[in-house]
């Protein structure tokens, strides 16, 4: 695809605006090199984006459900006729595999497909009254204004799941992008507003998170704020929204276990290594971080995982031949440099990989493996967010289980076991609000997606997905 660098702008209540402001650069993580510019908006941009949202919520949410729903499946049609220019520029702003950015694509727009049908399931309910003369109701009403603030690692998919269920439920959306891939937010905006959306009802801001958020945090019209990023972050926001009380949803970070028991086929579990640990270059949230291998299976699971990574093609993403791109910037490869160097000053092994690659401007690090690992490295502490797969020796499930839970985070977890009986008993002790069992791609738009403990607060996708949008008005129905 011919890059040229082009500046591209904000839009707020149907009009592309933000070009007299001061820009943004978005630079390609493969080659360091400039594509694009966006507006760096800051409170006044915001504070335009949540009034244009406050004035079309009324009509928006008046709608039905079926006729919102045309929107969405509009919507989802052209996301998917558009496929490779999505694709194209989240792979140039991110750096993910064109292969994993076109899945990327259709994974964001099955959100807008499944959503616009749940949108017709939100039902209310009849109580059975205790009193002569009353009538009791629970009737289901649109939040209000959603604020969406979402990561650079999956720039359509994050805010898909989103603004799907918020707009199916009669919701006006305001859309913040991570400065570092804010170009693919930029060209869904473009077919939301060809899907025919009134105007309003979707607005994208681009710059300032911070600015963003003093103006969402105080603004009386934002009645939702939905987060999908660190947990760092997600503390900061949890702290401001306490002022207005806030109405939070968050997704944040994982650091997830993935358990190889001796009795697993070490084949899958290979293969669900590579798929969970390898994807988007090691930068998802429910990435494998810590894998803990039975002692029986633990020098065969490593002789086997070395030999598919060995296998796996580091590159531009750009081409159709790589498996595993560059990391987002310098920052997240130092991250996976200093986790690399403390654990092998602990005595860690590395099997295969532990280069970083910075020719040509990018910012590449290996595909690694590395053995020998403990508990005290902060590779099995911190999330990495990188291609690299630690492989610490257990000798029994009940190892499994505390080193597995012994994290603040709560998001993923996998399992590797063809024992039923041991899978379901080691599963049920774990407390992670996602777990792969035999499966290291346990993502779906039907699914509740999310974590526990501070891997945050609700869930995305599935039924449970739409609740986050949607307030419950008890109503009592004097009958004298
Ligand atoms: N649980 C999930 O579903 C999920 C999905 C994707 C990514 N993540 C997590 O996100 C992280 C990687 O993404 P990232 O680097 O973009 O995360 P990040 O927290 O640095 O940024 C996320 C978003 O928040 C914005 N932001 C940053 N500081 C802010 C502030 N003070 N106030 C308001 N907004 C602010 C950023 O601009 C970006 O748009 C990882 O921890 C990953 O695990 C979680
Ligand atoms: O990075 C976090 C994403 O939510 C992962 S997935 O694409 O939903 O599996």
């Amino acid at each position: 695809m011919a890059v040229k660098t082009e500046h591209y702008s904000m839009s707020i209540a149907g009009k592309w605006v933000g070009d007299e402001l001061d820009t943004l650069d978005v630079t390609n993580p493969a080659n360091g090199k400039n594509i694009g510019t966006v507006p760096n908006g800051g409170e006044k941009e915001a504070d335009q984006a949540v009034q244009a949202a406050h004035e079309a919520f009324a009509s928006w949410s008046e709608r039905t459900s079926h006729d919102r729903a045309g929107y969405l499946k509009k919507l989802h049609q052209l996301m998917l006729e558009n496929q490779e220019e999505l694709a194209q520029t989240m792979t140039l702003e991110m750096g993910k595999p064109i292969n994993e950015s076109r899945g990327e694509v259709n994974y964001a727009a099955s959100f807008i497909e499944w959503f616009a049908e749940e949108g017709k399931r939100i039902y209310g309910e009849t109580v059975p009254t205790h009193k002569e003369g009353k009538r009791l109701q629970v009737w289901k009403k649109p939040v209000g204004v959603v604020a969406a603030i979402t990561p650079w690692n999956f720039p359509a998919a994050m805010l898909t799941r989103k603004m799907g269920p918020a707009l199916a439920a009669g919701c006006t959306v305001v859309m913040k992008p991570s400065s570092d891939s804010p170009l693919t937010a930029v060209k869904l905006m473009e077919l939301c507003e060809q899907a025919g959306f009134p105007k309003g009802v979707v607005n994208l801001v681009t710059g300032s998170s911070s600015k963003f958020a003093n103006v969402i945090m105080s603004n009386s019209n934002v009645r939702k704020i939905t987060f999908t990023g660190s947990t760092d972050v997600g503390k900061i926001l949890i702290k401001q929204s306490a002022e207005h009380v806030k109405n939070l949803s968050l997704e944040l970070g994982g650091h997830a276990p993935l358990v190889v028991l001796d009795d697993a086929d070490v084949d899958l579990a290979v293969k669900g290594t590579v798929a969970s640990k390898f994807r988007n270059a090691g930068q998802t949230c429910i990435c494998a971080n810590r894998i803990y291998v039975h002692e029986k299976v633990y020098d065969t699971f490593n002789d086997k995982l070395a030999k598919a990574v060995e296998n796996l093609k580091l590159g531009d993403g750009q081409d159709e031949s790589v498996d595993v791109g560059p990391l987002i910037n310098q920052d997240g490869l130092d991250k996976v440099k200093r986790h690399m160097q403390d654990a092998v000053s602990k005595g860690a092994t590395v099997v295969t990989g532990g280069e970083p690659n910075t020719e040509g401007g990018g910012v590449f690090y290996e595909p690694t493996v590395v053995k020998d690992i403990d508990e005290s490295m902060v590779v099995m502490q911190e999330e990495t967010f990188g291609p690299v797969a630690p492989v610490q020796k257990i000798t029994s499930d009940e190892e499994a289980a505390r080193l597995a839970n012994d994290t603040p985070y709560g998001l993923a977890a996998y399992v590797f076991t063809e024992n039923v009986a041991r899978g379901t008993k080691l599963i049920e002790k774990l407390d992670f609000g996602i777990v792969g069992w035999n499966d290291g791609g346990p993502s779906a738009p039907q699914v509740p997606f999310g974590g526990m403990k501070e891997s945050g607060i609700g869930r995305e996708g599935g039924h449970e997905g739409i609740d986050a949008f949607i307030e419950s008005q008890y109503v009592s129905i004097g009958l004298e």
